[in-house]
């Protein structure tokens, strides 16, 4: 009776070391990447495979990034409440979860999409797991400029795994998504300073301080706006994306400039939840001008 009870909490442990919602929107910009592929709907077969597929590996690769980032995880205020620290799972259970995930998503991306998905989403899984919670991340405050093409990714896979080729316009979503990774950390890596210091993790604010950590926010901010340009400017979206884009844009430049210039408690996290909602939004802008400039011809 008490196993049964626990049952649903187990899964949501399991759920958690998954960082799901960090999980879905790189899973819905691997879905914008597929539908940008092809004109019309995409090939339900890879779509729901490639999805899944992507899903396993990405939740895989949180999982892992869990498995190694252990002991700092249980030093911060922000990530001491998390599976593998409370010891609600333990180390075998997460590794076996986290193996099971990814050779999963790895056969499934192989047979039933293509075999360059697959090696791909197995490269950006080390790329993450390995390259930056291993290395790069105790090594530099780079860490996530590198760090963020794993998480730049996906929209590439997915257009991979409609496709079977890299498409250019699939490199302008990566860019997309590269520029923005740092805006989106380092607004909360200057509102969590104090505990990136403590575990000795050189994160930007860390090492060079809090103001260049601004400085650096609003100038890539700024290149974001560029970058969110390219769609329109290459053609491969319409005035719909464009001018939403710019809008989404302003309003992100607004919170790099008063972060910069009228910082006040509060504004870093409003900002890293700006981030959040700006890529959402960027993606979904992409998505619906698709097909309304397949409608309208
Ligand atoms: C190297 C690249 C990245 C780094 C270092 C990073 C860092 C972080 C951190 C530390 C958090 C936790 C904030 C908290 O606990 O309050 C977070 C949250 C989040 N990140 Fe990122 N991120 C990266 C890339 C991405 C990418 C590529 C996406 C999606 C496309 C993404 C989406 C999110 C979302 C949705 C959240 C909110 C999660 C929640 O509410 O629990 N991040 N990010
Ligand atoms: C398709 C595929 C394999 C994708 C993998 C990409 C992936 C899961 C990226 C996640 C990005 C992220 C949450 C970084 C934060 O790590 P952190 O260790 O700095 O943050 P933390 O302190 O919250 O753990």
């Amino acid at each position: 009776m008490q196993d049964m009870m626990s049952e649903p909490s187990r899964l949501h442990e399991y759920y958690e070391l998954c960082k799901p919602r960090v999980v879905m929107l790189i899973v819905f910009t691997a879905i914008v990447g597929m539908f940008l592929a092809v004109p019309g709907l995409p090939p339900w077969g890879p779509f729901v495979w490639g999805t899944l597929g992507i899903a396993l590996q990405a939740a895989s690769a949180a999982a892992i990034n869990q498995i190694i980032d252990r002991n700092i995880d249980a030093r911060m205020a922000r990530t001491c409440g998390r599976p593998l620290v409370t010891g609600r799972l333990t180390m075998t259970e997460s590794i076996v979860f986290a193996t099971v995930l990814g050779i999963g998503g790895f056969v499934m991306l192989w047979f039933l999409v293509n075999p360059l998905t697959a090696v791909l989403t197995q490269f950006t899984l080390i790329g993450y797991a390995g390259v930056y919670t291993l290395y790069l991340k105790r090594a530099t405050p780079q860490n996530i400029v590198i760090g963020g093409a794993a998480g730049a990714a996906p929209p590439l896979l997915g257009w991979v795994a409609m496709t079977g080729e890299v498409h250019a316009h699939a490199l302008i979503l990566f860019a997309i998504i590269f520029i923005w990774t740092p805006p989106h950390f380092w607004a909360l890596a200057i509102e969590r300073r104090d505990e990136y210091a403590k575990v000795d993790i050189p994160m930007l604010p860390v090492t060079h301080g809090i103001e260049y950590t601004r400085t650096q926010v609003l100038l890539y901010t700024i290149l974001l706006t560029l970058v969110t340009v390219m769609p329109f400017a290459t053609a491969m979206s319409g005035w719909l994306y464009l001018v939403g884009a710019l809008l989404l844009d302003a309003v992100f430049l607004v919170y790099a400039i008063r972060m910069k210039w009228w910082p006040r408690p509060g504004l870093p996290m409003k900002t890293f939840g700006y981030s959040i909602v700006y890529l959402m939004g960027i993606f979904t802008l992409l998505l619906v001008d698709h097909y309304v400039g397949a409608l309208l011809g």
